[in-house]
């Protein structure tokens, strides 16, 4: 059972972008995805996590009506569309830059944005407009009359990007979309990502670096052989995995000993007058270790919550025997 939690993010109520349920891919014997379910509110951010052959890659090329699903697999909606009925309306919605660029390395960067143009049946004028205002947007003004095999790896997934809006997609499929690129370019990045969203487009992400999901995603999915083992936002998900707690800090050696008696399950420091109180750093724990203190007429002069961070999902969610830990499961219910 995937540990799953309520939604409380943006557009929560918006129907969603993308709607999976049971969604099945098998190449010959060896089963890719088995019964994967998503819901992507749409003007969200969704960050499809997991380890190398999870099965991410195959998820979005399904979405995006490249690679066809099982035939007995569960029903997708993409963009309001039924992929087994209307896979032409789901193309005509969607973006999808992949792993491997579609930028044509022997043509400027503006042909390759008038080649999209073409694509998409613009007219020469419109054409010309959309692409100098794409190329403006992601500041590769400079850059459009040479040849696109010039660029920098950030240039080229920039252009990809302006080639994959020429389309004015409403959802976006982003196949690792950092790899490769230094940090400057990946937060670059994350910023045209983020700008995405704010004009109201869904984009759905994959990504092997948990940073990326932390700092971007509205949601997580993590994907370990081929389900979902976790789902929910970065916060909900950190604190599905055990290691979390509370730590106070005295300066007053009596306040210590005090609240070393009263919290008897924590862990001291003598050296440093801190106690460690595992907690899930809900406010229901938070307030039970509060009240305590309170009983007791002790007041701490630090208090801090520990969050185990996404590694720690990562590693306890997708480890080598694809399941995930009792104690993780038990703590997600
Ligand atoms: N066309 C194909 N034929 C056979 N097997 C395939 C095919 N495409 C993908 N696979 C297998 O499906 C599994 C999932 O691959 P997929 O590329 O979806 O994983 P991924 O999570 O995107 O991995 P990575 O992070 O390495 O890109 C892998 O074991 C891969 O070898």
């Amino acid at each position: 059972m995937p540990a799953t939690v309520m939604n409380t993010t943006r557009n929560a109520t918006a129907a969603p972008a993308v709607s999976v349920t049971g969604l099945r891919k098998s190449y010959g014997d060896k089963t890719v995805l088995d019964g994967i379910d998503l819901h992507i509110p749409a003007g969200s951010i969704f960050a499809l996590l997991g380890p190398n052959g999870a099965g991410k890659t195959t998820t979005v090329q399904i979405l995006s009506t490249l690679v066809s699903a099982d035939a007995d697999s569960g029903r997708v909606r993409v963009a309001g569309h039924d992929l087994a009925t209307d896979p032409q309306a789901i193309r005509a919605a969607i973006g999808v830059t992949g792993q491997f660029s579609a930028v044509d390395g022997l043509i400027t960067g503006e042909e390759n944005m008038l080649l999209m143009a073409d694509l998409h049946h613009l007219s020469k004028k419109e054409g010309r407009r959309v692409a100098a205002e794409l190329l403006e947007r992601f500041d590769l003004t400079d850059a459009a009359k040479k040849p696109a095999s010039t660029y920098s790896g950030g240039m080229k997934r920039r252009l990809d990007i302006a080639m994959t809006l020429v389309g004015d997609p409403r959802i976006i499929f982003l196949d690792e979309p950092t790899t490769g690129l230094d940090p400057r370019s990946r937060h670059t990045m994350w910023g045209i990502i983020r700008e995405l969203v704010r004009d109201g487009v869904t984009v759905l992400l994959t990504t092997q670096y948990l940073e990326e999901a932390d700092e971007l995603a509205d949601r997580i999915a993590v994907l370990n052989n081929g389900r979902i083992a976790a789902e929910g936002t970065a916060e909900e998900l950190k604190r599905i995995v055990p290691g979390g707690h509370v730590r106070l800090r005295f300066t007053d050696p009596d306040a210590y000993r005090s609240a070393a008696s009263a919290l008897q399950v924590a862990t001291r420091d003598d050296e440093a007058l801190s106690l460690s109180i595992p907690s899930d750093g809900s406010q229901r724990e938070l307030r039970a270790i509060l009240d305590r203190l309170d009983a007791a007429g002790i007041e701490a002069d630090e208090l801090t919550v520990h969050t185990p961070d996404l590694d720690d999902v990562f590693f306890a969610l997708t480890d080598t025997t694809g399941t995930v830990p009792a104690q993780t499961q038990e703590n997600a219910r």
